[in-house]
């Protein structure tokens, strides 16, 4: 009866997602799932009617974690279906020269997806649950975390009060949700905005056709200077160009931007095209990076940060929105175990899921580091290839780390204790083979000694060759 139908709905309780972002318009419909009534707010107006956002990243690489996420929605298929698969590394060297490395097995590749594609659908998805609600143009300016009172401001100025169950903070990395928790004892927080920015160049189809292989992640490593292309449905590619912005500000006119890429990405020029690389080069200035970490996720049982909102990662492993869809499978088996109580869940997700996001964000900054620091062309296929072939030798004893990442579900925490077990194994048997090498070569030389001048030179050019590896 009607009686019923209205005492049913009232008892089913309010989940209110603040963002409607990846993450957000995903959590919805991991909540609508569960048979909450479901509210999104979104400062935005709604992207499906709105023109092209500019300055976020026009395409991401979606991995195994995120894809599990959006399989259990029922979405996988959907979002495969419109991503290009990426099998392997393509590392641009200075010379031009392209040099493939597969990622791992035939079934081993990350995807290129269109980030405003991928929101419009999970927030159709979200709409298609009757118990679903999308409100566009409503910010969050203010919450309070006992009653679970927010307040929307809308574009004409007007205000909004709304009451919930649950708030989940799914607004991205300046997140308001999180301003709350930051006025709160006992809640840690870090933010670090790196030296580099990005910026995003398109590199056109030559003749209707990629200028470049498709299905590669292209990476151009340069130590301080990174680049990398993701391929796109319409056969464009999407640069990003990784720069401290201190190169940024050197770099005011067309011919700077042309002397730059003549020097560190010469291979690059023709492809994108020297008129579209002067403008595009304007269009917008480099975009800040910032990592966030903080904890705990929760408050009480009233609300939960997820997303960026939570752990926001420098963008040098490709994972910050894989972790946060992998944020809503672990919530969902929380909330399973527990059976929706919130009291019991978010302590429990906080418990669980913060370990995992700091390993993440400390990979990712670990990786920026890395890269910025040591790895040029040759330097990146070297450690590629020792990783390969290490993983050929004891495949169940050896997984690289952007394996384990990349495409397992294995806790990243887990993956980088598993790392540093790895690398102990591989350091001591490298010792043993060194000692064992040097003490069968030395009885050999102690038996017939050669004529050591002959040996000092080629010694020297090779321990030349491999250092030239690291620095050049
Ligand atoms: C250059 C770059 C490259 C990247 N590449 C990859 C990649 O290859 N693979 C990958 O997995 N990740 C990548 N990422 C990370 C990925 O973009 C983020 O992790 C992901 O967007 C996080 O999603 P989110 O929903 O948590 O936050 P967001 O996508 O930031 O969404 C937050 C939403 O909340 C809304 N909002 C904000 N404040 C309010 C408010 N007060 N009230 C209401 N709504 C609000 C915003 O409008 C937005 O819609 C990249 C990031 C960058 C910057
Ligand atoms: C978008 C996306 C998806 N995955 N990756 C990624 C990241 C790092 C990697 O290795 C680090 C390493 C190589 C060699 C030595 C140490 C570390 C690899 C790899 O192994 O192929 C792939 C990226 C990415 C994002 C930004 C930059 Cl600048 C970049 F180059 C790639």
């Amino acid at each position: 009866t009607m009686e019923e139908q209205s005492d049913r709905s009232s008892k089913r309780k309010v989940v209110a997602v603040v963002g409607g972002g990846l993450v957000g318009a995903l959590n919805a419909c991991f909540f609508a799932k569960r048979g909450f009534d479901v509210e999104v707010f979104e400062s935005r107006e709604d992207i499906r009617q709105a023109k092209v956002v500019k300055g976020r990243s026009i395409n991401l690489a979606l991995s195994h974690r995120g894809r599990q996420a959006l399989k259990h929605v029922g979405m996988e298929e959907k979002i495969v279906s419109k991503g290009i698969p990426m099998h392997a590394r393509m590392i641009h060297s200075l010379s031009g020269k392209q040099s493939p490395i597969p990622y791992g097995k035939k079934g081993q590749f990350i995807l290129s997806v269109d980030r405003a594609n991928l929101n419009k659908e999970l927030l159709t998805e979200a709409e298609t649950y009757s118990n679903t609600k999308l409100n566009f143009d409503h910010k969050l300016q203010d919450w309070n975390a006992e009653t679970g009172l927010m307040t929307f401001v809308r574009c004409d100025g007007s205000k909004q009060q709304i009451e919930a169950d649950l708030i989940v903070g799914c607004d991205g990395a300046f997140s308001a949700i999180r301003k709350q928790f930051l006025r709160r004892s006992r809640f840690n927080y870090s933010q670090t905005y790196i030296p580099h920015g990005y910026m995003e160049l398109t590199m056109p189809p030559i003749n209707g056709e990629f200028a470049m292989k498709p299905n590669y992640l292209h990476i151009w490593p340069r130590n301080t200077f990174m680049m990398i292309a993701l391929p796109n449905l319409d056969k464009t590619f999407t640069c990003t160009l990784f720069m401290p912005f201190e190169e940024f500000e050197k770099i005011t006119t067309g011919d700077e931007v042309i002397e730059f890429f003549q020097k560190y990405f010469p291979d690059a020029i023709p492809l994108i095209g020297v008129d579209a690389l002067k403008k595009d080069y304007f269009r917008l200035p480099g975009q800040a990076m910032v990592s966030v970490k903080c904890s705990p996720y929760h408050i009480g049982n009233k609300c939960v940060l997820m997303g960026d909102a939570a752990h926001a990662v420098v963008p040098f492993y490709g994972q910050g929105m894989n972790a946060g869809f992998e944020d809503c499978i672990v919530l969902d088996e929380i909330m399973d175990k527990f059976n929706d109580d919130f009291s019991a869940v978010l302590p429990e997700y906080t418990r669980v899921r913060v370990p995992d996001d700091h390993a993440i964000a400390d990979l990712a900054m670990y990786n920026y580091i890395e890269m910025r620091a040591h790895v040029n062309s040759k330097w990146f296929l070297f450690r590629k290839y020792v990783d390969n072939f290490l993983h050929l030798l004891m495949p169940k004893k050896i997984i690289p780390l952007y394996t384990m990442v990349t495409f397992t579900r294995t806790r990243y925490h887990k993956a980088v204790e598993r790392w540093h077990w790895q690398d102990k194994v591989i350091n001591r048997s490298l010792m043993l083979s060194a000692t064992g090498a040097a003490l069968g070569g030395s009885y050999l030389l102690i038996k017939n000694p050669p004529d050591i001048n002959k040996l000092i030179i080629p010694a020297e050019k090779m321990w030349n060759r491999l250092l030239a590896l690291r620095t050049a």
